[in-house]
């Protein structure tokens, strides 16, 4: 049996942290169970390395991403030669030695294959522990790649299909994924989540795994478990078990999350022409820059229209840009923004069929006297946009409303 721990940078981000480590790396071998383990920059490397590279003026991201792969270098040796200073064999790899290639979209790479995963298995049948370096990954020419902040997760995920290991531990600075924000609410610890809910969790703000590996784990049915490197427990669970509560029908509500990193957009009075959406949206995917909650608005007594969406802030002003110069100019109109927004969303199953829902969460906003901005609804997610100032509150505001039907107890087992 083979487990794959990820240590996350926060796991590693002090000496004393990393000396921390070898309790849980004895364990398992004591247990006799096979460890591959992950490692992120120390906390705070990898944000560093970015403003050196910002005050030098770098261009291109494929020069960041050779400098940023360092961060994961520097704590896969360090950890490896602490390792074996205590007598526990171990080797540290970087992607280069286990071929994980990638696509070359630099700083966003996506995996295609690891193509010396047998060197991993070859360095456990010798009794040593594998530390391979998350986050990089090597173009099929050799130029160093990033997965996208936060993408050791799904190094560690992808490492875990391609060996079959029997789950992915990712270890953090929680104790395990909870109903909401813990930094926002003291609140519940899911014992257990499905794939498709925990990535819509991510998707709309929970940092605590990166969305790309979720989509992993449930293509490759990869089990994962979040749990605490620094307390002892279970975790959750995060896997395609099915769970039943005592009404089978009943709604079932797994998390509470927020995001204030969007924009929003609008286009106002625009000529309503066949296709205006596509040609509004169109340009703006075309240059890799999603788009979410989008709305269009129109009177058919009239000849013009409204159209809404959420970029992600680093993109806002290209989004602008190109509006301006296929829209505006063309079709006439105005652009208003906003960025001092936050979406927070309600994640569950079954979220349209069960009117009730939507009624509290607006019946929270008006309790709270927070005005909504946009709503979108789905099976999976009801989310509102509303303004950074109210977020707070209205987080706890359906905290509070939910905690009391969600079906978790408090141990996190469902009624
Ligand atoms: N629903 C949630 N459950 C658990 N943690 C959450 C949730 N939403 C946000 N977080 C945050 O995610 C953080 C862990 O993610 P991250 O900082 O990326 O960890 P690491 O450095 O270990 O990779 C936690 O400290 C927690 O504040
Ligand atoms: N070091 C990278 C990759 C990573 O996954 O980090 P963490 O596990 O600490 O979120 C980053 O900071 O984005």
């Amino acid at each position: 049996m083979i487990i794959i721990q990820k240590f996350g940078g926060t796991s590693v981000g002090s000496k004393q942290r990393i000396k921390f480590l070898k309790n849980i790396i004895k364990k398992y071998k004591n247990l006799k169970i096979k460890t591959v383990i992950i490692l992120s920059a120390i906390s705070g490397e990898t944000n560093k390395i970015v403003t050196l590279a910002k005050y030098f003026s770098y261009k291109k991201l494929k020069e960041l991403d050779c400098l940023l792969c360092v961060g994961e270098q520097v704590s896969v040796s360090l950890f490896s030669i602490f390792l074996n200073s205590i007598k526990i064999n171990s080797k540290p790899l970087t992607s280069i030695q286990i071929g994980l290639i990638t696509n070359s979209d630099y700083s966003n790479a996506r995996i295609n294959s690891i193509k010396n995963f047998f060197l991993i298995k070859k360095i456990l049948l010798k009794n040593k522990i594998p530390i391979l370096a998350g986050f990089q990954g090597i173009t099929k020419s050799g130029n160093f790649t990033t997965l996208g902040r936060g993408g050791s997760d799904t190094t560690a995920i992808a490492i875990t299909a391609y060996l079959e290991g029997k789950e992915c531990q990712i270890y953090t600075d929680v104790e395990s994924i909870f109903f909401s924000d813990p930094r926002i609410c003291k609140n519940y610890k899911l014992e257990f989540i499905s794939f498709e809910n925990m990535l819509e969790l991510s998707s709309l703000g929970s940092k605590v795994l990166y969305v790309r590996s979720i989509e992993i784990a449930r293509k490759y049915n990869v089990n994962i478990r979040v749990l605490s490197t620094f307390l002892k427990n279970r975790g959750t669970l995060i896997s395609k078990k099915k769970i039943f509560s005592s009404s089978m029908e009943r709604v079932f509500i797994s998390g509470i999350t927020h995001t204030n990193n969007e924009v929003r957009i609008t286009v106002k009075n625009t000529l309503n022409t066949a296709g205006i959406s596509s040609k509004i949206i169109g340009p703006i995917v075309l240059n890799n820059i999603s788009v979410d909650m989008v709305i269009q608005n129109s009177i058919f007594t009239s000849k013009f229209t409204d159209f809404t969406f959420l970029v992600e802030k680093k993109f806002y002003k290209k989004a602008i840009f190109l509006i301006k110069k296929y829209i505006i100019s063309k079709l006439g109109g105005i652009i208003e923004y906003e960025k001092e927004i936050s979406k927070v969303s309600v994640v569950g199953i079954g979220l349209k069929t069960h009117n009730e829902i939507i009624n509290k969460i607006l019946f929270c906003m008006s309790k709270t006297k927070v005005n909504i901005i946009l709503i979108s609804t789905s099976e999976t997610k009801i989310s509102v946009l509303i303004k950074d100032i109210y977020i707070i509150k209205a987080i706890k505001e359906l905290y509070y409303m939910f905690n009391k039907n969600i079906i978790f107890r408090r141990n996190g087992r469902v009624a």
